[in-house]
């Protein structure tokens, strides 16, 4: 992060103009440093509200368009979205509510907006799109596509939920991308949060671990998961919420990948695998935790593996078993462990 300067310094120091208009470094390289721009500068931020584009939410449900059922987000340019606002009678100004989101292939900012207050079918029709609650949202779009709304979303929660200072009690005012909020009677900065969790797929070699909460859907199962506490590392966090969660204790541990994750409120998931002692693996399930947890097959993972969307099951009928979709890291650590297992067994 670099220190502040003031915005003479900085037209001084950098031309406000998109990344593919900068010949020295790379496309990567070019939009990061715009980003950066864009969040220090408000005057550039506005400038670059006039040409980005913009992704909608009603009440925290992303716009989607499909094209032939596939669904993808709907950023809309900012000139259309000017328009649509004047068709349906809502406040242009609001547009200035944005907050930064990213920067697209072609260097144009993107931006977030919640338009709550608006009329919702007025808005879909308009857009020739559809709101949509952010968990079915996942199940209807492609991989690369989530993370960016998930994070739009995030972005607006955090700042409906950051309006005022935890020190003072007085309002909290955002700068123009939204990165940061200030508590001008305290002097405090408050920056988007989330809260580390680590996430883990326990073996004992031929056989992985998979737990469910009361609150998951009939037949879900997932890798075991949990808050980190205050002064932990990773590696002590997920040796504890093991050991609390299913009584067993972590031999191994290697890591596998990171994700943003927005429910219930933005979590940073560390993911791991983990191996156990194959001859200590009676679990004893801490039922305040976990409705249940046991041992799975390599055949049963497989079977769930291939399931795409959540069973469809008839009344009556004893709930199939399935593991989060695609997006979700627990998903991932359930992947990269059933190749594990395929090589071996090859
Ligand atoms: N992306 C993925 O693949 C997956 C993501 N997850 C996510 O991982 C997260 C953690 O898993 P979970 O098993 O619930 O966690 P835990 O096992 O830590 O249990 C949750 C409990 O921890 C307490 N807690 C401690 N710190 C926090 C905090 N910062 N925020 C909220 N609760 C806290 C709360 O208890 P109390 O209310 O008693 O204080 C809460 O009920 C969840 O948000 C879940 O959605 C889980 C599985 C897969
Ligand atoms: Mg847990």
């Amino acid at each position: 992060m670099r220190g502040r300067c003031s915005w003479v310094t900085w037209k001084l120091l950098h031309s406000i103009k998109p990344p593919e208009l900068s010949r020295s470094c790379s496309g990567y390289v070019s939009r990061v440093r715009y980003l950066m721009r864009l969040k220090e500068d408000d005057e550039a931020c506005r400038e670059a509200l006039k040409s980005g584009s913009f992704l909608l939410y009603n009440n925290l449900a992303p716009l989607l368009k499909s094209n032939n059922n596939i669904y993808k987000p709907a950023f809309l340019k900012a000139s259309d979205l000017e328009t649509i606002l004047k068709k349906i009678g809502g406040d242009k100004h609001i547009v200035s509510e944005s907050v930064l989101l990213g920067c697209n292939e072609n260097g144009e900012a993107q931006f977030s907006l919640d338009v709550g207050d608006l009329d919702r079918s007025a808005l879909e029709q308009q857009c020739e799109g559809v709101f949509v609650d952010l968990r079915k949202a996942f199940f209807m779009l492609s991989g690369p596509e989530a993370p960016i709304v998930t994070k739009g979303q995030a972005l607006i929660r955090w700042h409906q939920t950051n309006g005022f200072c935890s020190a003072t009690g007085q309002p909290t005012v955002r700068n123009q991308s939204g990165s940061h909020r200030i508590c001008h009677s305290s002097g405090i900065t408050y920056y988007p949060k989330m809260s580390p969790v680590v996430i883990v797929l326990v073996s004992d070699g031929s056989r992985c671990l998979l737990g469910r909460q009361a609150t998951f859907p009939p037949g879900l199962y997932s890798a075991l998961a949990g808050f980190c506490d205050m002064g932990e590392s990773v590696e002590e966090a997920l040796r504890r919420e093991v050991a609390e969660e299913v009584g067993l204790e972590v031999e191994t541990l290697r890591f596998s990948g990171s994700q943003h994750w927005p429910f219930p409120q933005s979590s940073f998931m560390v993911a791991c695998h983990a191996t156990v002692n194959p001859n200590k693996t009676q679990v004893s399930v801490d039922k305040a935790e976990l409705e249940d947890a046991h041992w799975f097959t390599f055949e049963e993972m497989t079977e769930a593996l291939q399931l795409k969307k959540p069973p469809r099951i008839s009344k009556g009928e004893p709930p199939m078993f399935w593991v989060p979709p695609s997006f979700a890291i627990a998903n991932q650590l359930i992947q990269e462990w059933a190749s594990q297992q395929q090589l071996t067994r090859n």
